[in-house]
């Protein structure tokens, strides 16, 4: 190899002219100017030098501190957690954060650069050259490995320092600055990527060097991965870890509050006075949970004060108001009092009152037995109900526009004198005139009219009808017409029909009947009345008295015309407009039209659609009719109608009522058929003796009513005067009735619709009249001794009542046959029919109810033997002391005497 000029050998290595000359300075040649030879040794030691430079940096570079970038990124995840069963998955949003920071060292690029760019030329040059310059070039490659590994250092201690202070970001450490990272004080620029991804060659090297600070090492993201996926999972732990608090929390709360309902959870039925305001209300409710707001306190507990619902033994007796009705059953009584039935029954039987538990007991017994118990009674009346249902009905009636109307007639009389024919004669004539077919049917009232008012009859003549309604609380009738036969006269069944209607406190018109006929005798009919009381007007009374025939007609319009006059005396009137009410007169089953009731309307106007109450029964006027069969709309006061729709047939006598709906009349009809049910309660209560002094002491000025039958009519009249005599400043005695012969049914009603006391003196009660006594309870009482008699009102009076010696009635026996025998003399072949026949005890004799004969048994017989006692439905011979007129038909009576302590 040739020695080249300084000038040949920097174009040669490809270094400015004076750089090289520079180099060659520094490396202590003499050469400085372009044609200057260099010899081979110059060219080793310039080699030398540069190997040499290489080993350590430039002092100008050392001070220039290295620049950083930092790169940060976050990314935002979403989790979601399931906490507890049955609740919506919870969301944890996660971030993470990195930071990397980059450190660039542009001089290092640069010197490496230059270096490079030195090293090439001189190994270019070298190659090119010599030996000596292929060592040259062998010394720049691997200064330019030793700065590529320098450069990997620093990027990764930048990486390291980025991933630290990254890390800091989440766990607080503080960061290490780049001042301290290692890399740092690694001088050497690193091309980074080229130098490690490729193989080192000479065509790479450039490529490398430009690359020098650029895109983040390969190395570096997989190492942030790391760090990203161990921050995952403390990330996961601690959402893992949380998970299970929160978890664990929300089961502690669900056991609390469960506990706590637990503890709440109230008996059915019971209402629990929570002392927690408020919330008993939505508890009660059953509010939604849903609707209501989660609440972190327990549901049960008020200021830190859970509260306490449980039973708390009472320490002083509860008192309950105890409301009772008419009659009450044992265990509902019990139920009222929150008593076992047990106890009642007991507490009864102290009482003297043995009654098993669905017994009912009357309301007296049951106000001592609450009191007894510390309770307090509420007696209840069982119209309450009825008053309360009816209050709107009562109230209107109050109120309403009253204006006349037809009175209201019911016939009575004697058998045979007439009644019928005259009730008939009116009704064709009136009622029936103009009808093509005649009456086609019967009802049980018919109203007639005239130009000077209409006229009602009621169409069941005869004064026990009259008094069965009258008895059922119905007082319907305005007048009564008592028929006389003028060719007959005054009969017994006329003076009842008289006493009746003056019971009743109802005015009289006599129909003097029959005039056609030639026996009438008008004036002798007039004259017997007249000593019962009922005077004719033109002889200075206040009776109007019409001769008629109900054969011819004759008198019939002066008769209607009596009536409406007698009305305006009476000013009979009634409201004509608003709710309907009346009286049932009858009923009965239709095969095809159901229920059939003839009511008479009483107060207000009755339309077809309206819902009515009558009696226990119900139902909407689907039908209405007058007395002729016509349909109607409406009906107003005194009218009769025949109704159809009724749930049943209600009885005679029974209230009507319209109502506003079905509810109101369903109910009361149910009401009054549990009230029928549970009491055997007239609809009057019947008069007492043993309450007449009582009555009298509550400032009562009484009247004492009294109905006497007697066997005789001497008896009858001594009786009456004796008692009526007994009458005072403070109480009236009043015989509305006196009759002779047995006590019968018609009786009965008029002492239950009087509230009579009714007596019998040597008569007796048939067995129908029996029935009602017994039932209504009616005061009857039998005498034998006139003076018992008054002697017996006279004590019940002045409140002086004796110890009663009361006859008990203890067998019946009937009379079937009499033989004759000459040694015990007439012998009763009887049948006893009721109780017992004893022996020993005192006996009367009865035909047709009344007493012939009173006195003692002589033998009784069952065929040959004697016997001391037959019962019923056995035969037996009997054999009356001293009394031998027995006839078949008869009835043997067998009593005993009984002391009885009075009680006022
Ligand atoms: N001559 C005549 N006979 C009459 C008159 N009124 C009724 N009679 C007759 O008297 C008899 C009895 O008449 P009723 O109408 O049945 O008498 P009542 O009072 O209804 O009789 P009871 O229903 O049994 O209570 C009948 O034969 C009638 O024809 C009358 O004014 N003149």
């Amino acid at each position: 190899m040739s020695d080249k000029t300084v000038q040949e050998l920097a174009e040669v290595v490809g270094i400015p002219l004076d750089r090289f000359l520079v180099q060659l300075k520094e490396a202590g040649l003499s050469a400085d100017a372009a044609d200057d030879v260099i010899s081979e040794d110059e060219k080793l030691k310039l080699l030398a030098h540069l190997r040499k430079r290489h080993g350590k940096p430039d002092s100008q570079q050392e001070d220039a501190g290295p620049k950083r970038i930092t790169l940060k990124r976050s990314t935002k995840t979403e989790l979601r957690q399931s906490t507890t069963p049955g609740t919506a998955a919870k969301t944890v949003s996660v971030e993470v954060r990195k930071k990397t920071t980059y450190i660039k060292r542009p001089d290092i690029g640069q010197q490496a650069a230059s270096v490079d760019s030195e090293a090439d030329k001189q190994l270019a040059e070298l190659g090119q050259a010599s030996d000596v310059e292929s060592v040259l070039q062998t010394a720049a490659v691997e200064a330019i490995q030793t700065q590529v590994e320098t450069g990997t250092q620093q990027v990764e201690a930048a990486e390291i320092i980025a991933a630290a202070a990254d890390l800091s970001s989440d766990t607080g450490i503080a960061p290490v600055s780049a001042a301290e990272a290692p890399a740092i004080e690694t001088p050497a620029p690193a091309p980074i990527e080229a130098v490690l991804s490729e193989p080192v060659s000479e065509a790479a090297a450039p490529a490398a060097v430009e690359a020098t600070v650029a895109t983040p090492a390969p190395a570096a993201v997989s190492k942030e991965e790391q760090l990203e996926i161990e921050r995952k999972e403390r990330l996961e732990a601690a959402v893992q870890r949380n998970a299970e608090k929160v978890k664990k929390q929300a089961e502690a709360k669900q056991q609390t509050l469960h506990k706590k309902k637990q503890e709440f959870k109230p008996a059915r039925g019971v209402t629990v006075d929570l002392d927690v305001e408020g919330r008993s209300e939505a508890g009660r409710r059953g509010k939604s949970k849903k609707n209501k707001p989660r609440k972190e306190k327990p549901e049960f507990e008020i200021g830190g004060q859970p509260s306490r619902h449980k039973f708390e033994k009472p320490v002083v007796p509860v008192v309950h108001q105890v409301t009772i009705p008419e009659t009450i059953i044992v265990s509902e009584l019990a139920a009222k009092m929150s008593i076992k039935a047990a106890e009642v029954i007991k507490h009864l039987m102290k009482l003297g009152v043995m009654s098993t538990i669905n017994q009912a007991i009357d309301q007296e017994t049951a106000v001592i037995l609450v009191e007894e118990m510390g309770h307090t009674p509420v007696p209840q009346s069982e119209d309450d109900f009825e008053q309360e249902m009816l209050a709107e009905v009562k109230s209107e009636g109050d109120n309403r526009k009253l204006l006349p109307r037809a009175p209201i007639v019911t016939i009575m009389g004697h058998v045979d004198h007439g009644k019928t024919s005259l009730l008939d004669y009116i009704r064709k004539t009136r009622v029936a005139a103009g009808e093509a077919g005649g009456i086609t049917q019967h009802i049980g009232a018919y109203q007639v009219k005239t130009d000077h008012g209409a006229v009602t009859f009621l169409d069941t003549p005869g004064h026990a009808a009259f008094t069965a309604m009258r008895a059922r609380g119905a007082e319907v009738t305005d007048i009564v017409i008592v028929v006389v036969a003028a060719d007959d006269g005054v009969m017994p069944q006329t003076r009842e029909a008289i006493d009746h209607a003056r019971a009743a406190n109802v005015p009289i018109i006599v129909a003097l009947n029959k005039i056609d006929k030639k026996e009438a005798n008008p004036d002798k009919v007039m004259q017997e009345l007249a000593t019962l009381n009922v005077v004719p007007e033109e002889w200075g009374g206040d009776v109007q008295f019409l001769k008629v025939s109900a054969k011819s007609g004759e008198g019939i319009d002066e008769l209607i015309e009596a009536l409406i006059v007698q009305a305006e005396v009476l000013e009979l009137k009634a409201p004509a407009e608003g709710i309907a009410s009346g009286i049932c007169i009858e009923s009965r089953l239709d095969k095809g039209r159901g229920a059939v009731a003839t009511i008479l309307i009483q107060k207000g106007t009755l339309s077809k659609g309206e819902f009515v109450l009558c009696g226990h029964e119900y139902g909407r006027i689907r039908a209405m009719f007058d007395e002729n069969a016509h349909a109607i709309k409406s009906a107003g006061p005194s009218a009769p109608v025949e109704i159809l729709g009724l749930s049943s047939t209600p009885d005679a006598g029974d209230e009507f009522l319209v109502v506003q709906n079905e509810r109101i009349a369903r109910e009361l009809a149910a009401h009054r058929e549990d009230r029928k049910r549970s009491t055997r309660h007239a609809a009057q209560h019947a008069a007492k003796l043993d309450d007449v002094f009582s009555r009298m002491s509550n400032g009562e000025t009484l009247t004492l009513n009294l109905v006497i039958k007697t066997d005789v009519q001497g008896s009858l009249e001594a009786l009456r005067e004796s008692l009526v005599g007994l009458s005072n400043d403070e109480v009236q005695v009043k015989c509305i009735y006196g009759g002779v012969g047995g006590i019968n049914e018609g009786d009965a009603n008029l002492a239950l619709a009087s509230s009579a006391i009714l007596i019998g003196f040597n008569v007796r009660a048939d067995a129908v009249a029996r029935k009602l006594i017994e039932e209504k309870d009616i005061d009857l009482h039998y005498y034998s001794i006139i003076y018992e008699a008054i002697d017996e009102v006279k004590r019940a009076i002045s409140g002086m009542l004796a110890p009663e010696i009361q006859e008990k009635i203890v067998g019946l026996a009937e009379v079937r046959d009499v033989f004759r025998s000459p040694k015990f003399g007439a012998i009763a072949g009887c049948m006893v029919i009721d109780g017992f026949v004893k022996r020993n005890l005192p006996i009367r004799v009865l035909r047709n109810n009344v007493v012939i004969y009173e006195g003692q048994l002589e033998s009784l017989r069952r065929f040959k033997d004697d016997v001391n006692e037959v019962k019923m439905g056995m035969e037996c011979g009997i054999g009356v002391k001293n009394y031998n007129d027995v006839k078949p038909g008869d009835q043997i009576e067998v009593f005993e005497r009984i002391e009885v302590k009075r009680e006022l």
